[in-house]
């Protein structure tokens, strides 16, 4: 279907109300210049007016009568005199002038005695990093002025530095990374560590602008973001750095937020994404969000490497295919990913070679999550089996056009435990927690331009999506609505948003004995075509496609309607019930 443009209100609608805004307060701000005295002579009688009522209530009854008597002769005095009312009201208004001046205290020029030692100790600690014996006029001395080296400042009420504009040599090697990284390091050192700052560099004017973050608001809660399909919200960010904010509702409460907005699809230039972080920080919690989100429009597949059961409030759910702990479950699930991935390609590339739209069994996004893979290589190796981040090569490769996602997060220090694959197709990247200037570097591919602190609340931490600005980060709070720790208010945000439950969980209703649970398979109504995935011995399957190789042919399943099935395990009578853990979706390629 043809796209139609937008009407230009909506296409380039922001940049003519911010143009609008700023001409309307222009003239706001003219007509209060031109406006001053009638507002001041306008401020002033009010002033009179109240002291006159206030002095009329303060009087005692008995003696309002001689006040009012008084008053009135002087009117009728005023009033009799030559130019006696001309005379009065040039009186009355030079009054009312004097009573409404402005009376606030005028700032005091300068900084105090505190704010000037801050000043003075900083230059002094910038000298060696910003002179040259060799300079005849340096800019940076011992004993120098500061004056002329911090054109702008501004403090806090605590009597920090707010804001800091910082002159320095044109011979300072400003393009050097490690130069700025010493100037910055420097600065946070000496500006109060805890805080958060941004440098921004101006190498053409020789300026460094330093300013110190608000901390990012960590009480939103998992909710319904208003974005469209294929949009996926990582978290909250500073306003600087996006054009966009999202309405959010926050109790009764509603605002504006800037939010890091993650794009996928066949469009994606950053299809697949990466977390890390320390332990703790909130990367499973992120997977969460992402997950909530994305069963909107697609379906699911939860591979759980870290097995605490983070996900189980999924289990079941409309639209999640699967979520396995177990190494086996892992490998035949994402067999199936891969398999799945390559028959929406040849389905795809045939409809594109007949001249047919795409199918629509391959228009529903596919998300394929793996948290804590570097959890299953040793397992695997004992096991004589592959490791399961293999099987996520093809989903990797190929799943743009297949509109397969592969989400996989692990902890910062395993980054060497993840495959190629993996590093090299997950171009959106996020950093949870605590890191090192050079580890966020490592992630990302660039380094912040604002100054990571040690403490930071769990879901705060960085992103970036491909080669664009790296954003400070805080992911909405979407908990474990199973964990007791849990709030009340977070837990049913999170309950909202759960599709209804459509496969009973295992274990839910089925009690069979722990023998017959490990040949369970779990049962399915859905007409999407999938594959069965069972704790059975993995069966021999063709070889993966090469890296850069066409996908393997494979035979195109068709869509099965999967009838609620109870297979083998069903006949077995219970001898003691326990619950079968959670497994995946069955169906059929034919
Ligand atoms: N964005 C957030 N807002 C509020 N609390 C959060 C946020 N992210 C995580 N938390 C809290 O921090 C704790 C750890 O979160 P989570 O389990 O997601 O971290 P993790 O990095 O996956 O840890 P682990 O490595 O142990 O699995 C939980 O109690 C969680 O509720």
């Amino acid at each position: 279907m043809a796209r139609r443009p937008l009407p230009r209100i909506l296409s380039n609608g922001g940049a003519q109300l911010a143009r609008s805004r700023e001409l309307a307060r222009t003239a706001a701000d003219s007509a209060t210049d031109v406006l001053q005295p009638l507002i001041t002579i306008a401020r002033g009688l009010r002033r009179l007016a109240a002291a006159a009522r206030r002095r009329w209530t303060e009087t005692p009854k008995d003696r309002r009568g001689a006040l009012l008597f008084l008053v009135a002769s002087v009117v009728l005095v005023v009033a009799l005199v030559p130019y006696g009312p001309l005379l009065a009201v040039i009186a009355l208004m030079a009054a009312a002038a004097w009573q409404g001046r402005d009376r606030t205290p005028s700032e005091p020029d300068g900084p105090d005695d505190s704010q000037t030692k801050r000043l003075q100790s900083l230059y002094e600690a910038l000298v060696p990093y910003f002179s040259l014996a060799e300079d005849p006029d340096p800019l940076y001395s011992h004993g120098g002025a500061w004056e002329k080296a911090f054109p702008a400042f501004e403090f806090d009420d605590s009597g920090r530095f707010a804001h800091l504009v910082i002159r320095y040599p044109a011979y300072f090697t400003d393009g050097e990374a490690e130069a700025r990284a010493r100037i910055e390091h420097l600065l946070t050192a000496k500006s109060g560590r805890g805080r958060e700052y941004r440098f921004t560099w101006d190498e053409e004017a020789n300026h460094l602008a330093v300013d110190v973050l608000a901390a990012l608001p960590t009480d939103i809660a998992a909710q319904r973001f208003v974005t469209a399909p294929g949009e996926t919200v990582l978290g909250f960010t500073d306003p600087t750095g996006v054009q966009r904010t999202l309405p959010l509702t926050h109790g009764e409460e509603r605002r504006d937020v800037p939010p890091v907005v993650w794009r996928t699809g066949v469009r994606s230039t950053e299809p697949h994404l990466l977390v890390l972080g320390q332990p703790g920080t909130g990367t499973s919690t992120l997977l969460r969000s992402v997950a909530l989100q994305a069963l909107h429009h697609g379906d699911l597949l939860i591979v759980d490497g870290g097995g605490t059961g983070e996900y189980a409030c999924l289990v079941g759910r409309d639209g999640v295919l699967a979520v396995e702990c177990g190494l086996t479950g892992a490998l035949t699930s994402l067999e199936w990913a891969a398999s799945e991935t390559e028959r929406r390609l040849i389905s795809l590339n045939r409809a594109r070679q007949e001249g047919r739209p795409a199918p629509d069994d391959t228009k529903r996004p596919l998300w394929v999550f793996m948290d804590r893979p570097s959890a299953f290589p040793h397992l695997a190796a004992a096991d004589g089996r592959k490791d399961p981040q293999s099987l996520l090569q093809v989903p990797l490769r190929h799943g743009r056009a297949a509109n397969v996602t592969v989400v996989v997060a692990d902890q910062l220090d395993s980054l060497d435990s993840l495959s190629d694959a993996v590093r090299q197709h997950t171009r959106a990247r996020v950093v949870l927690g605590p890191a090192t200037p050079d580890e966020l570097a490592t992630v990302l591919g660039a380094p912040p331009h604002t100054t990571p602190v040690d403490q930071v609340p769990p879901g705060r931490g960085y992103a970036r999506l491909g080669n664009g600005p790296v954003h400070r980060l805080q992911v909405p709070a979407t908990p474990d609505p199973y964990d007791d720790a849990t709030s009340d208010a977070h837990r049913q945000a999170v309950l909202d948003l759960l599709p209804p439950r459509t496969t009973p969980a295992d274990g839910e209703q089925v009690p069979v004995d722990e023998d017959a649970a490990e040949k369970k398979i779990s049962i399915e109504k859905k007409t999407v075509t999938r594959k069965a995935v069972t704790d059975e011995p993995e069966p021999e399957r063709p070889e993966r496609p090469e890296a850069d190789a066409e996908p393997a042919p494979v035979a195109e399943p068709t869509p099965v309607a999967v009838e609620a099935v109870a297979q083998e395990a069903t006949a077995v009578e219970p001898a003691t019930p326990e619950p079968v853990p959670a497994k995946a979706v069955a169906a059929e390629t034919s």
